[in-house]
């Protein structure tokens, strides 16, 4: 009769050992839509001293945030990610009406990855006990805003938005308590906003950035990429072609802004140009480009040797607004 080696019978229990607690993990998602239910949930690991890593997010997910959440699996052994989506981030002409929703399929995606613990789906009431309309002259309750780094960039298009995000942000931490969190560097900004929450607020929390993650045309992977036709997604490369350009003079040695930036500006334009002749039925209207201080986030008049810059802009497809950045010597 055939002998299974003991050896070869060990690494067999072991992978079903292996592949029952990782089906155990993906059976057991921990769904949970109420603060006091999730406070509940997360008491178990103070007792257990078990470290959790967050990632925060606004749902219909991509690989982007699928990396985020596979790299907090790294770090910590319990996992929680939440989706919501936070009014207090839109100005009144956004898009939060028609923001995509996709709730069973992110779970889908989640349980797939086999490391996820738990998903917090808060209520906007319960995060907002005092209503939140959107027009801030009607808007009561509390409010964060880290001044400073909030109103250039991303901030001079949408005035409120880092206010929303950090007050979001600062009451998923205080809900969730977690010991390690993980943003994504396609919100360069973003990320150097709640570094210093965290910071300024005395958060006992280790950030993690994690890279971009692009389509294979380069263009940047986002939500809202969802709003565009293939067409636009072809054209919308452009920006990451003009942060590319102006990331690679730099690399060469060149120094000069006005330099810099004029061969990203031409790119754009030319996209601009041949959407025009084309009569493709939208426009690309460039909102910004910038060379900026990692840390101030002003905008860098001299590029100095040794002194690194955060290369970013936005650009609107059609009615889409779309943003990216690469790094030059520096971190986030
Ligand atoms: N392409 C990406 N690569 C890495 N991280 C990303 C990427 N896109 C989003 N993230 C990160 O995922 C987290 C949740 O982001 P969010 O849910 O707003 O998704 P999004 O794709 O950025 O959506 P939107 O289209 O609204 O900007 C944030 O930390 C964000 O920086
Ligand atoms: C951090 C965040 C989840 C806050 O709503 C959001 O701004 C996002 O998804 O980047
Ligand atoms: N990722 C940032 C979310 C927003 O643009 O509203």
């Amino acid at each position: 009769m055939y002998m299974l080696r003991p050896k070869l019978l060990g690494s067999i229990n072991n992978f079903f050992r292996f592949r029952s607690m990782s089906s155990q993990k993906e059976q057991s998602i921990k769904i949970l839509e109420t603060i006091p239910s999730f406070r509940s949930w997360r008491q178990q690991f103070i007792k257990q001293d078990k470290q959790v890593a967050f990632v925060p997010t606004m749902g219909s997910l991509h690989e982007g945030h699928l990396n985020l959440v596979k790299q907090a699996s790294e770090h910590c052994p319990i996992v929680v990610v939440s989706i919501f989506v936070n009014p207090a981030q839109f100005g009144p002409n956004e898009d939060l009406d028609k923001y995509p929703r996709t709730l069973s399929h992110d779970l889908e995606l989640l349980r797939s990855l086999n490391c996820v613990d738990s998903v917090f789906l808060p209520k906007v009431k319960d995060i907002y006990p005092s209503g939140i309309p959107l027009e801030i002259e009607k808007q009561k309750g509390t409010f964060i805003e880290v001044k400073g780094i909030s109103h250039q960039l991303e901030g001079t298009t949408r005035p409120l938005f880092f206010r929303g995000v950090s007050t979001v942000v600062a009451k998923l931490f205080n809900i969730v308590q977690p010991n390690h969190t993980f943003f994504g560097q396609k919100d360069a900004q973003q990320c150097a906003v709640i570094r210093a929450l965290i910071s300024d607020l005395h958060f006992p929390i280790e950030m993690h950035v994690g890279a971009t993650k692009r389509e294979h045309n380069g263009l940047a992977m986002s939500s809202r990429n969802q709003y565009l036709t293939p067409e636009m997604r072809n054209y919308a490369t452009a920006l990451y072609n003009a942060l590319t350009t102006i990331k690679n003079g730099l690399g060469k040695g060149e120094r000069n802004r006005e330099i810099l930036l004029s061969k990203g500006y031409e790119i754009i334009e030319e996209a601009t140009k041949t959407v025009k002749e084309k009569n493709l039925g939208f426009e690309l209207k460039l909102d910004y480009l910038s060379v900026a201080d990692p840390t101030t986030l002003e905008e860098l008049q001299e590029i100095e040797e040794g002194k690194g810059a955060i290369i970013s802009g936005a650009l609107f497809v059609g009615t889409t607004r779309i943003i990216d950045n690469l790094l030059f010597n520096c971190t986030l």
